[in-house]
């Protein structure tokens, strides 16, 4: 099975790409998600956050507060490697729980979606790795209007990971995401005709 790692920057329109190669019948094992789950109420994750930043990180519900935990490590990297330490390990697990079950099924490519590809050096896992790129000023923009940050609040999660241009340099193939959602599946198309992902 293949294993292309899809990345980007934050709100640079990986899960834009992601919905389309899903839309295709694509499989595309999605880190966010993952991360989502480790979390839910039972899990040994969102038993460790409680543990280390505090009950105070939980909704009355129970489940984690995600807005309250990310005013949190988003401007303070010590609490954020703590959480990089405490999740990381348990999403790296699922995931590749997920690629077996791709192998099992005989999947012939998967789609890894990993935010943090090169950070975490996942890279590793996969055979081939695409970037989202998006300018610097487009990314600020997209990511202030999603989320409704300040731009202040916009600039610290952009800086909570490696430069986009880096990343970029590490691509084997680069997505550009600054025009319309039309342009970007075109060149999604385009790769995959052009057979990038034959190894
Ligand atoms: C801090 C949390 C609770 C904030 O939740 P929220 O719903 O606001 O954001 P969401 O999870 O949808 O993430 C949005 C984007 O933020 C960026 N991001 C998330 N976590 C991190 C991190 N630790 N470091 C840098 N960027 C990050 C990614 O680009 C991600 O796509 C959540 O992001 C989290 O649990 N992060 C730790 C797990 C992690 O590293 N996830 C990234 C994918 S492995
Ligand atoms: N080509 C585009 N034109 C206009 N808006 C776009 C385009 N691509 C993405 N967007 C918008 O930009 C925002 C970020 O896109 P998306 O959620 O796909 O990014 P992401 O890389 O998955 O983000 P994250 O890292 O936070 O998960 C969303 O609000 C999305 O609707």
């Amino acid at each position: 099975m293949i294993k292309i790692g899809l990345t980007g920057g934050i709100a640079s329109g990986k899960s834009t790409v992601s919905r389309w190669l899903m839309a295709q019948g694509y499989p595309v094992i999605d880190a966010d998600r993952v991360s989502r789950e480790v979390v839910t109420p039972g899990e040994k994750g969102l038993r460790l956050i409680a543990g280390h930043f505090g009950e105070a990180m939980l909704l009355p519900t129970g489940a984690l507060d995600r807005k309250r935990l990310g005013a949190l490590i988003f401007q303070d990297d010590k609490k954020r490697k703590l959480l990089n330490e405490l999740l990381h390990p348990l999403i790296r697990t699922r995931m590749l729980q997920q690629l077996e079950e791709l192998e099992k099924r005989r999947e012939p490519i998967a789609f890894l979606d990993i935010p943090l590809l090169y950070e975490s050096g996942l890279e590793t896992l996969t055979d081939k790795t695409i970037v989202v790129y998006v300018t610097p000023e487009q990314q600020l923009k997209r990511l202030m209007k999603r989320n409704g940050l300040t731009e202040e609040q916009a600039r610290e999660r952009i800086d909570a990971q490696m430069p986009l241009e880096e990343k970029a340099k590490r691509a084997d193939a680069i997505i550009d995401n600054n025009g319309s959602v039309t342009k970007t599946e075109e060149q999604i198309r385009a790769l995959l005709h052009k057979g990038l992902f034959d190894c």
